[in-house]
């Protein structure tokens, strides 16, 4: 990696710590020890699977075992990569917009409508695609900036890393719902094409004290599984669980039903999505977050995330699975049912981009 002091905007040694004020009330979340659940903690195991059927969120604690150290490290350098991403022209960046289905390359400032005054987002995301990164550069189908093209080997790592313990944690879930993991395996395969990607995002410093702007809209994450990793505070949930397939509404917006995630040492921050929520008919919850200025002296800093998702294959239909803890019927009505995945996943990104489903 090129030297630290070429950076000037990913410093989390200098950020302040998280404000511990009631003027931002914080979700207290699990934290789940990756080691532990890698070791097949009973305890560890089933704590996971409670605060999956609750929030649909909780803190993977990442020391101790050696793909959590992969993805601790992983993170930061792919922020400093962020950055020079980030720091290209606008013109440049504007070519590597989303084509066709595929949701990867660059997405700017105010693409996505926030509430219901068509206010729109103030964070830039680049998504670097699972599927491209795990090949050699001559069977790419598209072009990557240049700090990406260099930083190949650390996206496959990442990639290949965060899908596999993403898929752990679904094997240990779909287990405790008598589910075969053979079935979750068979829809996630890594080689196969799906919406996966490592998301780099850059939210402004704060503008003002009273913080009206918002970052990333309220929604669920469209895949099945979601590890972020985040240093400044920024990240809210919703205050009820969703057990909801594909929740947009940008529902009751005032502050108080929102609740802070606070940033975590050494942890990642991993929530389920949709497909989740499909495959289990509503047992898991995937819940509703949404990305806010971060509070207080933190806002004075851009703020950085890497968020990777794991997705269904494209070709997979979101359809309930079977096991003895999966309910009969369908708790959704037929929402999503016999779509396949990438179409979902399109779907919902152009329902979120538009704010159509208000
Ligand atoms: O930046 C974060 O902390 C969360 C980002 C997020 O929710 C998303 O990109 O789906
Ligand atoms: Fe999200």
């Amino acid at each position: 990696m090129p030297h630290a002091e070429d950076y000037t905007e990913f410093t989390p040694d200098q950020y302040p710590s998280f404000p511990s004020s009631p003027d931002f009330p914080t979700i207290d979340l699990e934290t789940v020890s990756l080691k532990k659940i890698q070791e097949n903690d009973p305890a560890e195991q089933d704590r996971m699977f409670d605060a999956c059927k609750n929030w649909g969120f909780f803190y993977l604690e990442l020391p101790g075992s050696e793909q959590g150290e992969v993805i601790k490290k992983g993170a930061d350098d792919a922020c400093r990569v962020a950055e020079k991403v980030f720091q290209l022209p606008l013109e440049e960046k504007m070519e590597y917009t989303f084509t066709g289905k595929q949701l990867w390359g660059y997405k700017k400032i105010g693409q996505t409508q926030v509430d219901k005054n068509k206010t729109m987002d103030t964070a830039e995301f680049f998504n670097v695609a699972k599927n491209e990164m795990i090949l050699p550069p001559s069977q790419w189908t598209r072009k990557w900036p240049k700090p990406v093209v260099e930083h190949q080997s650390l996206f496959a790592e990442y990639s290949t890393t965060a899908h596999s313990i993403g898929l752990q944690i679904l094997e240990i879930l779909a287990r405790k719902l008598g589910i075969d993991p053979e079935e979750i395996h068979e829809r996630h395969r890594l080689e196969k094409m799906a919406g996966d990607h490592v998301r780099l995002t850059r939210g402004p410093p704060r503008k003002s004290v009273e913080m009206p702007e918002i970052q990333t809209p309220a929604h669920t994450d469209f895949g099945t599984i979601t590890i972020l990793m985040n240093w400044l505070g920024g990240l809210q949930v919703y205050g009820s669980p969703n057990h909801i397939l594909g929740n947009l509404d940008f529902a009751d917006d005032t502050t108080s039903s929102w609740l802070w995630v606070k940033p975590k040492p050494n942890c990642a921050i991993v929530n389920l999505g949709d497909a989740a929520v499909k495959f289990t008919n509503g047992v898991l919850c995937s819940g509703r977050h949404r990305v806010v200025p971060s509070p207080g002296e933190q806002g004075k800093w851009p703020r950085y995330s890497v968020v990777y998702f794991v997705r269904p294959n494209d070709e997979c239909k979101l359809k309930a699975l079977k096991g003895e803890g999966v309910p009969e019927g369908d708790v959704d009505g037929e929402e999503g049912e016999g779509v396949n995945a990438q179409e979902w996943i399109f779907r919902q990104a152009e329902r979120l981009r538009t704010g159509v489903y208000n």
